[in-house]
This record gives C-alpha cells, sequence and structure tokens, in this order.
C-alpha cells in the first residue's frame, strides 16, 4: 500500500505507511490518503463478525490495519495491535460495546479507554506504532499536537513515558473544562510539555501546520503529528466503524452512523469505511454552533471562521471552525484533483477563506455516491437531549454525543434519515460535569483513577498565538 498526499500532482510519488506515520503532515502542506481504498466484501464481513464475537476488537483491528500497513511484519504488527487494545486498559474489556435506547437509536461506545474520550481508541495504536518504528530506526520524534481537550490528554497518556519521545502540546488558554485542564496538566513527565496558547483551537492547530511547513525545523527536530492529520490515526478510527457495524447489523444490511464533528477526523474515518465497502447507509455529520461543516453539507459552500467568530460552546471539543480533516474528503469528491485540492486548501482559502463546490458534479450526487446528511445543535438542544435520554431509562450521555444524538433524532423525524443510526458516543460525562449537572441536576460518576486530579500541581506554560514563541519553547527544551 502506497500513501499519496492529497495535493499530489501526477509526478508524485507513493510513500510507505510507516514514513507518513513519522511525517504526518505531507511537505506540500497535504494529508496522506492511500492511493486506493481496499475493497471488503459480504463474506469478509461475515467471516470478521465471527472474529469479533470470538477473538474479540484487537483481532479484528489487526485485520483490518493489515490491509493498509505492509512494511511492518505481520507478527510484529499483531503484537502492536494487541498491545494497543489489552482489554484491561479499557473499562468495558468489549472495548467498543454497541447498546441500544429505548427509541431504537444505537450508541456504539468509544470513550472506555485511558482518558475517557474517543481519542484513545487511535491514540492506543499510535503509541504502539511510534515506539516500534522508532526503535527499529533508532531515532526520536518531536510530537507537536493542537487539543481543543481531548486529543491532548490521549495522547499525553499514550506516549508519556517513552524515551524516544518528545510532545509539545497546544492548547486554547481557559478554554477547556477543568476536568480536562487537569488530565493534561497535572501530568508530570519530562517528556510532555503543555502549552496554553492565547487563542482558540484553530490557532493552535495553524501554529502547528506552520512549523511543519518550515522543513529545516521539521527536519532538525524530527517533528511528528498526533492529530487527525495523521494517517495512523484515521485508519486506526476506521476499525470502530466496522466493529460497530458488525454488532448492530446481524444480516449485512446497511446502517448509519451519526458523528459529533469539528476537525471532521472520526467522520473522515467513516467515509472510508464506506469507500472500502462497509454497508453504511447515511453518514451523519453533527456540529455544535460552529456550524462551517453543516453549512458546507447543506450549500456547497466551505467558510472557514475567523477565531473572533468560533463560538465557546458545551461542547468544547468541538468549537473548531478549520477542520484539518476535511481535505481528505474533498480530495476524493474531486476525484483526487492533487492540483485543484492544493489551489482550493492554499492559495483560496489564504485570499478569500471560503471555496464553493455547489456546482461540482461530485457535490450534487454527494449523498448517493458518499452519503452525508448534517445538521446543527445549540446549548438548549444538548441539554434537551441529555435529559430525554437520561429520562428514557438512565443512560447519561455527554454534550458531543447529545450533538450527534439531536441531530440523528431531529433527521429521523422529518423522514430525512431511515432504518438503524448508530450515534458515536465520543466522552464520558464527567469530562463535561458542568453541562450534565445543568441538564440533569446531578454530577457524573467519576472513574476512581480521575479522583482529586483538579487537585494535582498543574504544568503548563502560556504561550502568545504565534508560532516563532512555540518554536523557541521547543528549541529552549531540546537544545
Ligand atoms: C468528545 C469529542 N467529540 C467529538 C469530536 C469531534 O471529532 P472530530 O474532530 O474528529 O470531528 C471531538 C474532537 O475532535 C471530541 O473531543
Ligand atoms: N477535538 C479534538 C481536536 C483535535 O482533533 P484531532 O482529532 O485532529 O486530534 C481535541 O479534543 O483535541
Amino acid at each position: 500500500m502506497r500513501y499519496i498526499s492529497t495535493r499530489a500532482n501526477s509526478t508524485s510519488e507513493g510513500r510507505q505507511f510507516c514514513d507518513i506515520l513519522l511525517e504526518g503532515l505531507a511537505p506540500d502542506g497535504g494529508l496522506y490518503l492511500p492511493e486506493s481504498y481496499p475493497q471488503v466484501g459480504a463474506e469478509q464481513l461475515a467471516a470478521w463478525r465471527e472474529l469479533l464475537r470470538t477473538d474479540g476488537y484487537a483481532a479484528l483491528a489487526f485485520e483490518v490495519a493489515s490491509l493498509f500497513v505492509d512494511d511492518i511484519p505481520a507478527a510484529d504488527l499483531r503484537g502492536i495491535v494487541e498491545r494497543a487494545y489489552e482489554p484491561d486498559k479499557f473499562i468495558d474489556p468489549a472495548i467498543v460495546p454497541v447498546t441500544q435506547l429505548p427509541d431504537g437509536l444505537w450508541l456504539a461506545h468509544l470513550s472506555n479507554g485511558p482518558s475517557a474520550a474517543f481519542k484513545d481508541m487511535a491514540m492506543q495504536l499510535l503509541g504502539e506504532l511510534f515506539e516500534y518504528e522508532l526503535e527499529r530506526r533508532g531515532a526520536t520524534i518531536t510530537i507537536l499536537g493542537a487539543t481543543s481537550g481531548d486529543t491532548g490528554s490521549a495522547a499525553e497518556y499514550a506516549l508519556m513515558g517513552k524515551p524516544a519521545v518528545q510532545v509539545f502540546m497546544l492548547s486554547p488558554l481557559g478554554r477547556m473544562t477543568p476536568f480536562q485542564q487537569a488530565q493534561m496538566f497535572s501530568i508530570d513527565d519530562p517528556g510532555i510539555t503543555n502549552i496554553a496558547v492565547a487563542g482558540v483551537f484553530d490557532d493552535c492547530q495553524d501554529i502547528v501546520k506552520e512549523i511543519n511547513s518550515d522543513a529545516a525545523f521539521k527536519q532538525q527536530y524530527a517533528v511528528g503529528a498526533v492529530n487527525s492529520i495523521n494517517w495512523g490515526r484515521v485508519l486506526a478510527q476506521v476499525v470502530y466503524y466496522f466493529a460497530a457495524f458488525l454488532q448492530v447489523s446481524a444480516d449485512g444490511a446497511p446502517v448509519s452512523f451519526a458523528v459529533p464533528s469539528g476537525n471532521f477526523g472520526n467522520i473522515a474515518a467513516g467515509h472510508i469505511a464506506r469507500m472500502m465497502g462497509l454497508p453504511i447507509h447515511r453518514l451523519v455529520l453533527a456540529t455544535n454552533e460552529n456550524d462551517v461543516l453543516d453549512e458546507f453539507f447543506r450549500t456547497g459552500r466551505y467558510r472557514v471562521r475567523g477565531s473572533a467568530e468560533t463560538h465557546e460552546t458545551s461542547s468544547p471539543s468541538m468549537d473548531i471552525s478549520k477542520a484539518s480533516n476535511f481535505e481528505r474528503f474533498v480530495a476524493d469528491l474531486l476525484e483526487r484533483d492533487g492540483e485543484r485540492v492544493a489551489i482550493l486548501f492554499g492559495k483560496e482559502l489564504r485570499a478569500t477563506g471560503q471555496f464553493d463546490l455547489s456546482d461540482e458534479p461530485g457535490f450534487v450526487e454527494q449523498v448517493e455516491r458518499f452519503g452525508f446528511v448534517s445538521g446543527s445543535s445549540t446549548h438548549a438542544d444538548r441539554l434537551a437531549r441529555i435529559r430525554e435520554t437520561h429520562a428514557a431509562d438512565g443512560t447519561m450521555i455527554d454534550p458531543h454525543t447529545a450533538d450527534a444524538v439531536h441531530v440523528a433524532r431531529t433527521l429521523l423525524a422529518s423522514g430525512e434519515l431511515d432504518g438503524p443510526v448508530v450515534a458515536l458516543e465520543t466522552a464520558l460525562p464527567v469530562k463535561f460535569s458542568g453541562t450534565i449537572t445543568e441538564a440533569l441536576g446531578i454530577v457524573p460518576p467519576r472513574p476512581p483513577v480521575f479522583e482529586g486530579i483538579e487537585d494535582l500541581p498543574r504544568h503548563v506554560v502560556e504561550a502568545p498565538n504565534d508560532a516563532e514563541a512555540i518554536k523557541a519553547l521547543i528549541r529552549a527544551k531540546l537544545d
């Protein structure tokens, strides 16, 4: 399997998995995608259903990963995947259990891992892959990441204590919940540096991209990525679409997924699973008040917003107005016309802050070809869905999951969506206890491992919204 950048031209050569794993963002500023998507048929799915039932999530993850990774010997890859998905690391040994609510909506529980958010599903694998490949090369890596609250803790939990890895994690100053801040800032590890940037998540992500575009700096410090710009993240996230589908669809009939979306990584993985032949009827994209992506799927116009227009909401991890991973979908929509993608995401976005694909055949036919439908929700919608879901059978959902539940129930009620729908549960309520308490009048349960984290000393430095200031911090630590 070879990988090419979304901005590649016809002369670009494909790269191997382990190279792009360590590289993260492509040198041309694009994101890596496999040259073609491996196909999975009904027979294979039936065999995987049985495999998941008998051998568990890691066995399925190995099968899916094997389709994309051919530069790690199979026995090694199996070991990597088994270490990543050891049942003991997850609250539920099924790893991705699926439950059904009284109204028929399914929930795929993705936040049973060490940091209580779906990011663990990919980050646990990425941590193992980095460790393996760095050791094989005798190399080190400097991870530069951006987080709105969940990627940061999942990455730090997965990477701390790994001697070949230094992590610099940028987060938007004052915009994460107290619990999210405590998860990251309480970590006291020589390989972890938390940097609170005076800006929003998009500013942090812009800094990550700007530093990655400085080829000399990137090479000198071996800068790599853990955000979903890294193909390894997306590959790991593809697996849980298969796992959820196989549990919900006993006969292989299509299922829809409702996905709370911000940086478009989660739903990009669903798109890829669908392109591989997984019978996904609709991919239901749900945003909060930061509705750039919903606007695109309703109108064909992609209009990024500035920091001042990025709302601070009660599903804060999705307070994102420039969805990094959206470029992967647009590359498929434009049938991998890399030169066009480069213009849209380079010159055009820089000059005008928007582009319009409404007349593009790929967009006109997108619901048939790609299956996306969308919607957004407000604070009041989230509170109402948290209450309604809890009242029905005691299930407590976090505000991001509530965004997905809201959009799925709204589209089901209007007849725009039908058939079985799986909403992806992306975080445990404990991470957002303020909103849960507002909705339900009760404090969400706290797993014992997180007891008292807010009282621990904080390890974080503050920095201006400036890539040079961040480079200076990296140099100061590593030189
Ligand atoms: C809890 C939670 N839900 C949903 C999302 C949105 O996922 P994505 O950014 O992959 O679209 C995020 C962050 O990205 C998150 O942290
Ligand atoms: N919501 C994320 C934002 C970063 O998204 P990623 O999937 O690209 O890492 C977070 O919680 O940090």
